[in-house]
Formats: C-alpha cells, structure tokens, sequence
C-alpha cells in the first residue's frame, strides 16, 4: 500500500486563504495592512528565487511588501542601519533577512538577526522569540518551516500526543523549533544527528520522522516504520533543473502511512506560514 501524500500545494492554499481572510478583517477592524520587508543581500540565485517567491505570495494575500536588495560588499553596520530604519517604520509589521549572507558577514549573522525588533521578526530567529518557544510563552514568532509542519500535521489530523516524534537534524532553524513545537503537543521527541548512534533503529521507532539533515536520499526506506508519517524538509539541487529531499521518496513512500513530497511539500508551507507570521506581527504590535 502507498503512503498518503501530503501536498504542501494543498495544504499552502489552505494556509493562505485564512491569511487573507485575517487580512481582510485587520483592514476592516483597525485599517491596517500587514507589511513585510525581505532584505537581500547579494546575488545569491537561489535566494532570488525564494524571494520573488514571498513577494508574490504577498501579493496573492494582501500584504504589502518590500524587498529591499543590497549589495554584496554591504558591511554588518550597513546593514544593521537599514534594519533599524524598518525596525521604526510602522507600516512595516515583518523583517526578514534573507540567508545565507555573503561570506565577508557570514560571522557577523548572529548580531545582524538580533538587531531585528523581535515583534517584527517574523522569521523567528531572534533569541526572545527562541526562549519564547522553548518556554511556551505564545506571544512569539515561531520559525516559518517548523509551523507550516505542525500546521500540516494538525490539518491532516495526525495524531501527535503520545506520538514518538524523531526529528534528524538540529539546525536552530528547523530542528531544534520542531522538536520544541512537537514537545509542546505532547510528543515524545528525539532529535538525531550527525553523532547519533543507532541512527536506523532510532528513526524506525519513530511515529512521526522529520528530516532535516540537508543530504539528498540520506532517509531510506529501512529507516521507515511502516505505516509512519514522514516530513521532508531537505531542498538539494542535484542538477540544475532536479530538487530532492533527504528523503529516498520512491521506496519511502511504499513504506509509510503519510509522507510529503519535495518539491511541492514543505517549503510552500514555510512561505504560506512567513505570511501568518506577518499578520501575527501586525496584530501584537497592535497590541502593544
Ligand atoms: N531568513 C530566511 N528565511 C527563510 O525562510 C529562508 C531563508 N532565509 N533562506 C533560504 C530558506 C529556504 N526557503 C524556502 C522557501 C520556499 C521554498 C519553496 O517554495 N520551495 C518549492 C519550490 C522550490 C523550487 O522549485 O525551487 C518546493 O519545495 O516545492 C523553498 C525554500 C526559505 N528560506
């Protein structure tokens, strides 16, 4: 029997369709509209790719946005400069910094990601909105992959209390959030990674497996229990025109009860979830 597929297209557009509706009713109530600002800097191709990406989906929902494009050589203070312009302009209720950064500020991205007001940032990344998580304070932002996961799991009813939920990486972007968010519906969590003994054995007791390791096919189908709901996070270009994840997707999907695909899984949700996080924005710092 073949796994269920969880289509991120699906799943994405239903994500957006509450979004614009929470759009029109902020517009009503308040007469405002959410605004993001993504700031890229360089000339990364990918990055260009995603960021097009967000500024369409903003469109398609109805926020405002702006993306603010920088030079390569722009230094940390430069660039902290123009966070800092954003982090005073009301209309703009998100910030997001587009990674990975050039290499000559690649150390400096701790201090740049912290000089994002934490109400505006919406990707999550600041150390408030991390401890915020960790504590389970719910007036934080929550990293825009790890949601759009949970989110799916929700909507496609996957039970997660009690669940063995085993997440394979422990990136502070994804790994380490999705475990937190899992922990707090009431999984049991084990986070594997590159020094994780037994790794097999591990990933087969899981109810719920999330990779996110960033190595194409490196989740194979004996790694599955059968019947078990597996998350995709991995985007590796293998050839130009070829995206996989670090799933082993055509065995896998023989394997397990639910599984999402790449492309077309994940990463829309991490988009549609960047557009919650927006209009969550605006609403706290209505609040506030
Ligand atoms: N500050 C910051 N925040 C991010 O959220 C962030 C970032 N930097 N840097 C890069 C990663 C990557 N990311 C993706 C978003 C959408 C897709 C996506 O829509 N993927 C589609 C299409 C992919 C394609 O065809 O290229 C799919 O998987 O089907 C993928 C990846 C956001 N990121």
């Amino acid at each position: 029997m073949s796994a269920q597929i969880l289509s991120g297209k699906i799943f994405a557009s239903e994500f957006k369709e509450e979004a614009k509706k929470q759009v029109l009713a902020l517009k009503e109530q308040y007469n405002i509209t959410p605004g993001l600002a993504v700031i890229i800097v360089g000339e990364n191709p990918a990055s260009k790719v995603y960021v097009n990406n967000k500024h369409r989906t903003c469109e398609e929902v109805g926020i405002y946005s702006e993306v603010i494009s920088m030079p390569a050589d722009t230094t940390k203070e430069q660039l902290i400069a123009k966070i800092d312009e954003l982090n005073y302009r009301q209309e703009i209720h998100g910030i997001l910094v587009q990674l990975p950064l050039p290499e000559a500020i690649t150390k400096e991205e701790a201090d740049i990601l912290n000089a994002i007001c934490p109400l505006k940032d919406v990707d999550g990344f600041h150390p408030v909105n991390v401890g915020k998580l960790m504590i389970g304070q719910d007036d934080g932002m929550i990293p825009c992959t790890p949601y759009g996961c949970l989110k799916m799991l929700q909507s496609a009813k996957i039970n997660i209390d009690g669940a063995h939920a085993v997440i394979v990486g422990r990136s502070n972007i994804v790994g380490k959030p999705m475990g937190q968010l899992l922990l707090a519906q009431n999984a049991t969590v084990t986070i594997c990674h590159s020094h994780t003994h037994n790794l097999k054995e591990i990933c087969r007791s899981a109810d719920i497996l999330v990779a996110a390791v960033g190595r194409p096919h490196f989740i194979t189908a004996d790694m599955i229990k059968p019947g078990a709901t597996v998350i995709d996070v991995g985007i590796n270009r293998i050839a130009p025109k070829k995206l996989v994840g670090d799933v082993d997707f055509d065995n896998a999907v023989e394997v397990a009860g639910a599984i999402t695909p790449v492309p077309g899984g994940v990463g829309l949700l991490t988009i549609a979830m960047l557009m919650q996080n927006t209009i969550n924005a605006a609403k706290l710092q209505l609040a506030k």
